[in-house]
């Protein structure tokens, strides 16, 4: 029998939506992101978490009120978190990637609301504890809150209810360079953190997000179509897309948060893999996320021993993912 509290897409109208805190670095891909969540009633969005990334914090602040604010969800709170990557020095950026505003240079308007008064990690702790083993998070920038909340409160991992990353690159290239993904490269040692804090983690790579695209002629149906942010959203992708073309040689953009969203609403749309995940935090392949699947009885203990396992996402419904995401932002 169905369990009707597991978000997996056939909640009843009489479902307990699920608590949700998006950390984020909004960010054209987190844009979609926290529109759709904002769109499903499936999800009870608790607030939202602020990390350097795809821009500098105090900007994504900035973009996540504003976002919030455009979705009509000016309420929900927005806690401002880490300027920089756990252990100091100034953050990489991606606002080549993003456009100097984050939000592919839209000009827009400025959020009539301010952050709360806590810091990011502050609200997971304060969240987390007020509704033990509810509340899910969806990380879909560097890790650095989340690292700061587990080191602030021992018993935060097992508290969460639901993990759900986006980052790394599983047995792939990455996409800053050949070893990392983005997210990771940002604050490695924060991810490593992470992955071996021992809470319910599903991690998704860019091995899978770049198997879900939106072509040009799907971004021009968008466009087209009644869905309420589809315009905004649309004019921001044009900076994305064109950075793609760029970059990748795709006419059209990955939907790497949008993909993330998805495995948390629908993660039957997905296969998974289990195994320790850590986080190589020196040398060339700083970055670089690397999984022992426990194929092999290793002769000695070596970095990943003892460590509980987490989910990668492995394999992918690619139709059904897309139509999902261009469903939600045509919704009207
Ligand atoms: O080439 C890139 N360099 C830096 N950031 C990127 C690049 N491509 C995408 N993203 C951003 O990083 C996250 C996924 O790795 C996404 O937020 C995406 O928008």
């Amino acid at each position: 029998m169905a369990d009707l509290n597991d978000a997996s897409g056939i909640l009843g109208s009489f479902a307990k939506p699920e608590k949700l805190i998006i950390d984020t670095d909004p960010g054209i891909d987190d844009a979609m992101a926290i529109f759709m969540a904002f769109r499903s009633p499936e999800l009870e969005v608790l607030g939202l978490t602020t990390v350097f990334g795809n821009v500098l914090v105090e900007c994504a602040t900035h973009n996540a009120l504003l976002l919030c604010e455009m979705a009509g969800c000016s309420d929900v709170p927005v806690a401002e978190g880490s300027p920089e990557p756990l252990k100091g020095g100034t953050p990489r950026v991606a606002d080549f990637v993003h456009g100097s505003n984050g939000l592919g240079n839209v000009i827009l308007p400025s959020p009539s609301t301010k952050k709360v008064e806590k810091s990011a990690a502050e609200f997971l702790v304060d969240t987390v504890s007020q509704y033990p083993g509810e509340v899910s998070i969806l990380a879909l920038g560097p890790l650095t809150n989340l690292a700061h909340a587990i080191k602030m409160d021992s018993t935060f991992a097992s508290k969460v209810k639901r993990l759900v990353i986006l980052g790394g690159a599983f047995f792939s290239l990455g996409n800053v360079n050949p070893a990392a993904e983005a997210n990771i490269y940002g604050d490695p040692e924060a991810a490593d953190c992470v992955f071996t804090c021992g809470a319910n983690i599903v991690i998704i790579g860019i091995n899978i997000t770049t198997q879900v695209q939106l072509t040009d002629e799907d971004l021009l149906e968008i466009r087209e179509s009644k869905g309420k942010h589809a315009q905004v959203l649309c004019d921001m992708c044009k900076f994305y897309r064109d950075w793609h073309v760029k970059s990748d040689g795709v006419y059209g953009i990955f939907l790497h948060d949008p993909v993330s969203f998805v495995a948390l609403v629908r993660p039957d749309l997905f296969t998974y893999k289990s195994g320790v995940v850590r986080v190589e935090t020196q040398g060339i392949s700083v970055g670089h996320t690397l999984m022992d699947q426990g194929i092999k009885k290793w002769n000695s203990d070596n970095p990943w021993s003892g460590y509980s396992p987490v989910s990668i996402a492995w394999t992918v419904k690619v139709d059904e993912v897309t139509n999902y995401v261009k469903e939600l932002l045509m919704k009207p």
